[in-house]
């Protein structure tokens, strides 16, 4: 088989149950439960305007960099509920999709959402929609269609490798992804994490709670509390 144009319709999928219990926890509740791990590295921006939390499995796609011909192979495999993650090698000097590929992806296909390692077009009107998207940054430069490129294959998405059929999280902070074989272990771990974030919350609104860990805290890593004015 040629690798380079490999197309996979199939995938290992996460539970479906499991997927629905991710839907409302912060991506930040999720990324702490993995030791602070797993979120795409910041340059992905949430560009649309979206109601909902973004969660489903990835459907992967390795284009070549600038170039859409294997996104718009995604565009005809990809199945409701999926969230398509875009590795396209760090190019930034074109967009590799815009409305139109987006409207099939939203009323076709009803896709989670979308996440694009690189830069998009047709911000004016993504900018108000419902549907989840991810990019980079945006350019008028359009994508050529030669291909080579590949569908759920691993990828690299925002320095996080990303399998075909793990979880992705996505709210106003950003992209976390958890790998789909952890995804049952992680989720009553990232509940009990949620509702302790917010008990921790409501504490300090009340003012019930207290922060006398800190004097141990800085003591036992040398910091000096110094009453006094700073001189140069
Ligand atoms: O021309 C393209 O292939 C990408 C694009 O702008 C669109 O999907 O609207
Ligand atoms: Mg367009």
């Amino acid at each position: 088989m040629q690798v380079g144009k490999r197309i996979f319709l199939k995938r290992e999928l996460p539970d479906k149950e499991i997927v629905e219990g991710y839907k409302d926890l912060p991506t930040s509740n999720i990324a702490d439960c993995m030791n602070r791990r797993g979120a795409m590295a910041t340059r992905i921006k949430l560009m649309s305007s979206p109601t909902k939390e973004m969660c489903g499995p990835a459907f992967t796609v390795h284009n070549r960099p600038g170039d859409n011909l294997t996104i718009y192979a995604a565009l005809k495999y990809c199945h409701e509920g999926d969230v398509i993650v875009i590795d396209n090698e760090g190019d930034n000097t074109r967009a590799v999709i815009g409305e139109v590929m987006m409207t099939w992806l939203r009323d076709q296909r009803h896709v989670a959402g979308v996440v694009v390692d690189g830069p998009m077009r047709d911000i004016d009107s993504l900018r108000n929609w419902d549907l989840p998207i991810y990019a980079v940054s945006t350019s008028p430069n359009g994508p050529y269609k030669e291909g080579p490129g590949e569908i759920n294959v691993p990828v690299s998405c925002g320095e996080v490798s990303v399998n075909p059929g793990d979880l992705i999280v996505g709210d106003a902070d950003g992209v976390v992804k958890v790998a789909r074989e952890k995804t049952t272990e992680l989720l009553p771990k990232v509940q009990a994490f949620h509702q302790e974030d917010d008990r921790k919350a409501e504490s300090f609104h009340n003012g019930t709670g207290n922060i006398d860990w800190l004097d141990e805290e800085l003591k036992n890593k040398d910091y000096k509390i110094i009453d006094d004015i700073y001189r140069p």
